[in-house]
C-alpha cells in the first residue's frame, strides 16, 4: 500500500517559518514511529501570486483535491495590500477551502496546564479550558451573492450577502453533534435570531438536527452574548456551533484564552473521500504576522498542534496525536516560550527553531 500523501503550503510571513518546524516533526515520526508520508511543497497567497501572478494555480488547487491531507502555513501581508480583491493572498485560502468543500472547521481551545497563569483573564477561569468551535466554513456572508462594491446614484455601496441554506446548516450542525458525542455531549449554537433571519433558519435547523442526538444537551446563544460568555466563563462550553463569520470572531478570542493565537490549531473537514479519509486541511488559526516574519520569533506550536489534528483525524493515529501533543505540554511545563508566551520581558524568549528543538527532544524522551 502506497504512503498517506500530504502537500504542503506554507505560504507567507510566519508560514514557513513555522511550517519548517512542522516537516521535522513529520520525519521525526517516519524515522521514529514508522509513520512515512509522501509530502510535497506548493505555493498559496503572496508567495503564489509572486511566481505566477495568482495567489493558487490551477494546477495547485488539483492538487491540493488529489492528496489525503493539506498542511498549510498562512497567508497575507502589507505587500499584498493594494492588490486587485480577486488576486488578494488570502482568496487562495478561500478558494482552497470553498473548492475542496470544508464545511467544518474544527478550532479546539485548550488551555495548556503552564500557561493557565499566562492568559489575560484570570487562571481559575481558564485552567483545564478544553473547548472546541466548530465554524461553518464554506458558506455564509464570506461566499453570499449579491456581493461587490456597486454605484449607487452619487455614491458607492458595499454589499455581501449572508446566505445560508438548510442543508449546509445540516451538514455543519451534524458534524458538531458528532464531536459532541464523542466529548461531554454539550453543544451550543450561536447565532443571531433576534436579529437575522437566516439565524432563524439556523437554530430551526440545528433543533430539527438535535432530534437525532436526544444524548446531547443543546443550547441556544445570540453570538454577541456568546463573545461575552467566551469571556467570563469559557468553561460552560464543550462544543460551540457557529457560523462562518462570527466563527472567525469568536475562535480569535477563544485563542486568548489559551495564551496566544500563536497555540491555536485548526481542521477543516469535508466528505469523505473514496478511500473513507475525509477531505481535509490543517491550519493553525493565526495568520502570516508580518510584524514579526523573518525574525525567527513565531511559535510553531499552533502549526504542529495542526499536524497532530491531522494524524488524529485524516491518519486514524490518535496515540500518537497524543504522543505529539504531550510533548508540547511536556515543553511548556519545562518553562520553554516563544516570546508570544513571555509576559516578564526579563526572561529570554526561545526562537521558533529552538521551540522546534525541545519538542523534537521531547519527542525523543517519549519512546
Ligand atoms: N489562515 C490564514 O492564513 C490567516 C489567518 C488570519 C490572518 N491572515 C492574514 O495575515 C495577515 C496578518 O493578519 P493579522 O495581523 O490580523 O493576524 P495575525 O494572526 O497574523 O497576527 C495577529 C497578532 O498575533 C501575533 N501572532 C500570530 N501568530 C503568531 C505566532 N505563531 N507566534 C507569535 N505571534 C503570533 C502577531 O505577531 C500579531 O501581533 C493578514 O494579511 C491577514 O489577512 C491569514
Ligand atoms: C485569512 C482569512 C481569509 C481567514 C478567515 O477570515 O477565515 C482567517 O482570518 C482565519 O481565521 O482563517
Ligand atoms: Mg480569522
Amino acid at each position: 500500500m502506497s504512503n498517506p500523501s500530504l502537500l504542503i503550503l506554507p505560504g507567507d510571513g510566519i508560514g514557513p517559518e513555522v511550517m519548517a518546524e512542522v516537516r521535522r516533526i513529520i520525519d521525526w515520526f517516519g524515522a521514529n514511529r514508522g509513520l512515512q508520508f509522501d509530502v510535497s511543497e506548493d505555493l498559496v497567497g503572496g508567495a503564489a501570486y509572486d511566481a505566477h501572478g495568482k495567489p493558487l494555480s490551477d494546477e495547485t488547487m488539483a492538487k491540493a483535491q488529489e492528496v489525503d491531507a493539506v498542511l498549510l502555513g498562512a497567508v497575507g501581508g502589507p505587500k499584498y495590500d493594494d492588490l486587485d480583491f480577486s488576486l488578494k493572498p488570502e482568496r487562495g485560502l478561500l478558494r482552497l477551502r470553498k473548492e475542496m468543500d470544508l464545511y467544518s472547521n474544527l478550532r479546539p481551545a485548550q488551555c495548556f496546564d503552564a500557561l493557565a497563569d499566562f492568559s489575560s483573564l484570570k487562571k481559575d477561569i481558564v485552567a483545564g479550558l478544553d473547548i472546541m468551535i466548530v465554524r461553518e466554513l464554506t458558506s455564509g456572508v464570506y461566499f453570499g451573492e449579491p456581493r461587490g462594491i456597486f454605484e449607487e446614484g452619487n455614491e458607492r455601496v458595499g454589499i455581501n450577502t449572508q446566505r445560508y441554506t438548510e442543508s449546509e446548516i445540516e451538514r455543519a450542525a451534524r458534524s458538531a453533534f458528532e464531536l459532541a458525542m464523542r466529548r461531554n455531549k454539550k453543544l451550543c449554537s450561536m447565532e443571531k435570531a433576534n436579529v437575522m433571519e437566516s439565524g432563524i433558519l439556523w437554530r430551526e435547523v440545528v433543533n430539527r438536527v438535535s432530534a437525532d442526538y436526544p444524548e446531547v444537551e443543546l443550547s441556544h446563544m445570540y453570538a454577541d452574548n456568546g463573545a461575552m460568555q467566551l469571556v467570563r466563563a469559557p468553561k460552560q462550553f464543550d462544543v460551540i456551533l457557529t457560523d462562518n463569520l462570527f466563527g472567525d470572531i469568536l475562535s480569535d478570542c477563544a485563542a486568548m484564552l489559551t495564551g496566544s493565537l500563536g497555540m491555536l490549531p485548526s481542521a477543516s473537514l469535508g466528505a469523505p473521500m473514496a478511500n473513507g479519509r475525509p477531505k481535509a486541511m490543517y491550519e493553525p488559526v493565526h495568520g502570516s504576522a508580518p510584524d514579526i516574519a523573518g525574525q525567527g520569533k513565531a511559535n510553531p506550536i499552533a502549526c504542529i498542534l495542526s499536524f497532530a489534528m491531522a494524524l488524529r483525524y485524516s491518519f486514524d493515529q490518535g496515540e500518537e496525536a497524543d504522543r505529539l501533543e504531550a510533548a508540547i505540554e511536556k515543553v511548556l511545563a519545562d518553562g520553554v516560550r516563544t516570546g508570544d508566551l513571555l509576559a516578564d520581558e526579563g526572561v529570554q524568549p526561545v526562537s521558533t527553531s529552538e521551540m522546534g528543538d525541545a519538542i523534537l527532544s521531547a519527542l525523543d524522551a517519549s519512546v
